[in-house]
């Protein structure tokens, strides 16, 4: 490749790897936020999934990511993982809350 080309994909690869650290800050915040939730769900007694809650996400996912332009398949993909892992994390805090309780 020429050096013209190097430099050119060197800028946009840095530029990707700048998006992804963010990307994945905010996850980790996102899933950090859905920890607090489960110790308040635990407190309340509530159940972990929440039906009408994730719909709601999952439709406001498809609005917004179809409107930047990307692909409902795509969005939905990432809605299935990332409601599976908050919920994977909200059972582990549940979990630990419970063994905490006496009796
Ligand atoms: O809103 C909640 O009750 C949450 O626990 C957050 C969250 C989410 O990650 O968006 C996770 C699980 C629920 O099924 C719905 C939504």
């Amino acid at each position: 490749m020429g050096r013209l080309v190097d430099e050119e994909l060197r800028d946009l690869r840095n530029t990707i790897d700048h998006i992804d650290e963010h990307v994945l800050r905010l996850l980790a915040r996102r899933l950090a936020l859905a920890e607090e939730i489960a110790k308040r769900k635990a407190v309340h007694g509530e159940p972990v999934v929440q039906p009408d809650r994730a719909q709601q996400v999952r439709t406001r996912y498809l609005q917004l990511g179809v409107q930047w332009g990307l692909r409902p398949s795509f969005l939905e993909a990432l809605w299935e993982l990332l409601h599976s892992e908050s919920c994977h994390r909200q059972s582990d805090v549940l979990r630990r809350l419970q063994r905490h309780v006496p009796g």
